[in-house]
């Protein structure tokens, strides 16, 4: 029996090309969508794909956004003040899951369990940060997720 290398996190999603997938679908929806649409008026046009290069770099990819865009100091300042409501974090979890599906991100319980566990925590942040007497930001380094409990299956 060979030795069983685990992939990141990343690479089990399709690389940095199935996160760019993910993101230009979900900011489709969210353009069409009620309750997000009037937050994301002002989006600049590569902003999915700065999403997806976080997300690659969350799930183990390399440090580009940290290299390219400002790492997470500027991430988290775009959500200062924004006020976004529990509502509007629960339709972003959504649109983003469904978004998950169409593009065909695999579908796997761990895969998915693991996506899941940043996308709750990310968007409780991004609450967090967007209310009032937010935290402060300091110079922190972009959080690299792994697999913990639910290393992926493979047989
Ligand atoms: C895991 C959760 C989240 C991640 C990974 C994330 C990621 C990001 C990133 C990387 C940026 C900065 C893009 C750049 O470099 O310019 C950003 C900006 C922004 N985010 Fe989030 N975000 C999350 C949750 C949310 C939620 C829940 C909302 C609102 C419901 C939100 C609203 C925004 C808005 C309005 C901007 C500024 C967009 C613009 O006008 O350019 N984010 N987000």
């Amino acid at each position: 029996m060979g030795e069983q290398v685990t992939p990141s996190i990343v690479a089990w999603a399709g690389g940095p090309e199935a996160l760019e997938r993910l993101t230009e679908a979900f900011y489709g929806h969210v353009a069409a969508d009620e309750v997000l649409a009037p937050l994301f008026a002002q989006m600049d046009a590569r902003h999915p794909r700065f999403v997806a290069m976080w997300l690659a770099e969350v799930f183990g990819g390399p440090a580009e956004y940290t290299a390219r865009r400002g790492g997470h100091p500027h991430m988290a300042r775009q959500h200062l003040g924004r006020g976004i409501t529990e509502r509007q974090r629960r339709r972003w979890v959504e649109l983003l899951m469904d978004s998950a599906d169409e593009v065909g991100l695999p579908s796997d319980p761990e895969f998915r369990a693991v996506f899941a566990y940043y996308v709750e925590w990310g968007t409780r942040m991004a609450l967090v940060y967007s209310g009032e007497d937010p935290p402060e930001i300091g110079p922190a380094e972009v959080p690299r997720w792994g697999w913990n409990q639910t290393p992926p299956w493979q047989g």
